[in-house]
């Protein structure tokens, strides 16, 4: 029998646009920096608090990469995906596909392996400990080179049973998602899923893009989509779905208030939306702040609600556990809103 969810519980979802980097709360970043006798430029956690306001995507990400010189050892990633895990299934997450960013690591003289294996330790421990399932994309930094990304996917062979998928992330303008074509037709041959983002600050076309040249199933972000009302009635007619961040559209001015966010009218022209936390520690909220947020500021009913929810595990790389996918969409269906 389907367990009938207590109205406390916040609804049951997936998170399928989450950067485990992102999810690094300035408490920890100041643990791990003592620990590996790191100095932050900030003195208290509050000071680095008043950092997080952002100008556009370009400006977070200074911030963001900056903080990683914190991360370095098995244990910090483990510790990183057990702090996120808890903070998930608090939020009503059952499963997690987590993206993660290793050519910011390697930079800074980080190995695959340690990235990999130490975010495994938690992930691998994610159904028993929190209930929630896990999968890892790996992402290509998109101002990056596209010899870098592919030196990159080499660097993640031997690592691919922790692998579902790949993705692409960074400074979107100028960017393209045809620059990274090799990459993502070896990833296919490897058989990784494929996401990128797109239309997030950058053009329909460059989602347009992602479709045609990389073969991406899922679009994360996807946002700017509604300038182009063919590209819509496809994404529509193919079920393509769209991993949309609210809270991140407004710290990174994607969009002007959270009140003017298209999600309504992308749910009313039929899109598959999901809604997701892109990077929590610094953009004000986890999985389920993000559906409250669009509940208050966009009035959307309870059964909008849970067709988001519902959407997030038809959207989800579930194939491999159909058994699971199909327990969470029942706790979606009994879910009891209060
Ligand atoms: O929202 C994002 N967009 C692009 N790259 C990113 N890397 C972390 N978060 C993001
Ligand atoms: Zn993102």
């Amino acid at each position: 029998m389907t367990r009938a969810y207590d109205a406390l519980m916040p609804l049951p979802k997936a998170e399928l646009h989450l950067h485990i980097e992102g999810t690094l709360e300035p408490e920890l970043a100041f643990e791990l920096a003592a620990r590996n006798g790191v100095t932050l430029p900030y003195a208290t956690t509050d000071e680095l608090r008043e950092a997080y306001r952002f100008e556009d995507l370009q400006s977070f990400l200074d911030l963001y990469y900056a903080l990683m010189a914190v991360l370095r050892t098995e244990r910090d990633f483990e510790d990183l995906a057990d702090a996120y895990l808890a903070r998930a299934a608090a939020q009503g997450v059952r499963h997690a596909e987590i993206f993660f960013d290793p050519q910011a690591h390697l930079a800074r003289g980080v190995a695959m392996d340690t990235v990999v294996e130490g975010l495994w330790r938690a992930l691998a421990r994610g159904r028993a400990d929190h209930g929630v399932s896990t999968r890892l994309i790996m992402c290509f930094l998109r101002d990056e080179s596209a010899e870098s990304a592919l030196a990159t996917l080499e660097l993640a062979e031997p690592h691919l049973d922790r692998i579902t998928g790949i993705g692409l992330d960074s400074a979107e303008v100028g960017h393209p998602p045809a620059k990274f074509r090799e990459v993502y037709e070896a990833a296919a041959a490897l058989g990784l899923r494929r996401v990128a983002h797109a239309g997030e600050e950058g053009p329909p076309e460059y989602i347009t893009e992602a479709l045609d040249v990389l073969g991406v199933e899922r679009v994360d972000h996807g946002l700017r989509c509604m300038e182009d009302p063919a590209l819509v009635a496809r994404l529509v007619r193919e079920r393509i779905p769209l991993t949309l961040c609210p809270l991140s559209n407004v710290r990174l001015r994607a969009v002007d208030t959270l009140a003017g966010h298209p999600l309504p009218a992308m749910l009313d022209a039929g899109l598959l939306c999901t809604v997701n936390s892109d990077d929590p520690a610094y953009f004000g909220g986890y999985a389920d702040d993000n559906f409250d947020a669009v509940r208050r500021e966009l009035g959307l009913t309870d059964e909008r609600l849970r067709e988001l929810a519902r959407n997030s595990f038809l959207a989800s790389f579930l194939e491999d556990d159909e058994e699971w996918r199909a327990r969470c969409l029942a706790e979606v269906e009994a879910y009891e809103f209060r």
